[in-house]
């Protein structure tokens, strides 16, 4: 162990590794995971559990993760929690990564998974500190580099300026489905849905199937002919990684045109505002983790909500807005900044949240939502 790379004894035998942010900021660690290197949005994530998920969900692609939990790994990795089929975060940092992982579900440890997985990463990094730096000086481009040339932090800096930023992305096309699938309901089935894969998580249609709904999931790039073709119900719109300024709208405004019951779900949400004429813009340093109080406004009752998002909608706060498709309004708010974080409907049957109902992982006090869908599906049959 050498006093400069905080090692523990989890790194003993790991190569030395340096994270390089934009600003020139560089910490020293050890390789953790796969050997090599990598560049992303560096971004920090303060939930305590559920790194599987959180390293599974497609939204976080292109993005770094900080885990600002010191001791991550614990429980190892099993094949029950993953959102989708592999990881998708850019590059992951820790601090001191478990020693032995523990847990009946567990098959192996969460640096041979990542090794496995080709997913560059660092531990023995003082994350307070890289977090405090992130939230001081926002969310920005960053490089992991483990093995051999790590010596020149001249030249890797460079490189991470030189890489691509978040804004501007348009990467929903990268994670999403190719072929469309089904997510048949459990029991009887009541309802289907159109599902707009942007990045789904696999929770997502599962929450909507324990509710009696097949669940159509489409690619991206599906077309509003394609869409109807499923004869939904309900139209969803999932989560998803990139910018959603950089998002066609059509299939939305299409939706909305017919009054389709309509439900989406963060980057869902983004492209719901942008399709009523909000802007987006994005977030100093982003909402992630899963103990975010968020303010239902059309019934007062605060939940406690799972989160991963840089970008936000631009809505006003202070009472309902003419938009193409009638008047809407802000259904939430973060009570930590006021993001807004929901969107709903007052003349057509369309709403959506900028966090994450299907709470895999988090708490489960949204999951309400799903329930409003339904009835908005209720309300449009009877
Ligand atoms: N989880 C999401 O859908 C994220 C949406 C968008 N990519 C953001 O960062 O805000």
């Amino acid at each position: 162990m050498t006093t400069s790379t905080r090692g523990t004894r989890a790194d003993q035998g790991r190569s030395p590794a340096v994270l390089v942010l934009e600003d020139g900021r560089t910490f020293r660690g050890r390789a953790y995971g796969a050997v090599g290197e990598t560049f992303g949005e560096a971004v920090f994530s303060t939930g305590m559990t559920g790194y599987q998920e959180t390293l599974t969900d497609p939204s976080y692609h292109r993005q770094v993760v900080v885990m600002t939990a010191p001791h991550v790994g614990n429980t190892g990795v099993n094949d029950e929690d993953p959102e989708s089929k592999r990881i998708w975060v850019a590059g992951y940092v820790v601090r001191d990564p478990a020693r032995t992982p523990s847990n009946w579900r567990s098959r192996r440890s969460l640096d041979e998974e990542l090794a496995a997985q080709g997913v560059v990463g660092i531990s023995g990094v003082d994350t307070r500190a890289l977090t405090r730096h992130l939230r001081e000086r926002g969310a920005m481009r960053v490089g992991i580099f483990s093995g051999e040339a790590i010596a020149d932090e001249a030249a890797l800096l460079a490189r991470v300026q030189a890489a691509p930023q978040m804004t501007g992305a348009d990467l929903s096309g990268e994670v999403a489905t190719t072929e469309p699938y089904v997510v048949p309901a459990t029991g009887t089935k009541r309802f289907t849905v159109a599902a707009l894969d942007l990045g789904i998580k696999a929770m997502t249609p599962q929450r909507m199937a324990e509710r009696g709904i097949e669940v159509h999931v489409l690619p991206a790039t599906a077309t509003l002919e394609e869409v109807y073709a499923v004869q939904p119900d309900g139209v969803f719109l999932s989560n998803g990684p990139g910018d959603p300024a950089t998002a066609d709208l059509t299939v939305v405004k299409g939706v909305l045109e017919r009054g389709t019951p309509l439900f989406g779900i963060c980057f869902g949400n983004q492209l719901l505002g942008r399709a009523l004429g909000f802007g987006t813009y994005k977030l100093k340093y982003g909402h992630r983790g899963i103990n975010q109080p968020v303010q239902d406004r059309t019934t007062g009752k605060v939940e406690v909500t799972a989160h991963n998002h840089g970008f936000a909608v631009d809505a006003p706060l202070d009472g309902p807005a003419d938009t193409p498709y009638g008047r809407a309004e802000v259904s939430h708010v973060c009570l930590n900044d006021n993001v807004v974080e929901g969107l709903r409907l007052l003349d057509r049957p369309a709403f959506s949240v900028q966090y994450h109902p299907e709470a895999a992982a988090g708490p489960h006090d949204a999951a309400y939502l799903f329930d409003r869908f339904v009835s908005l599906m209720e309300g449009q049959r009877a």
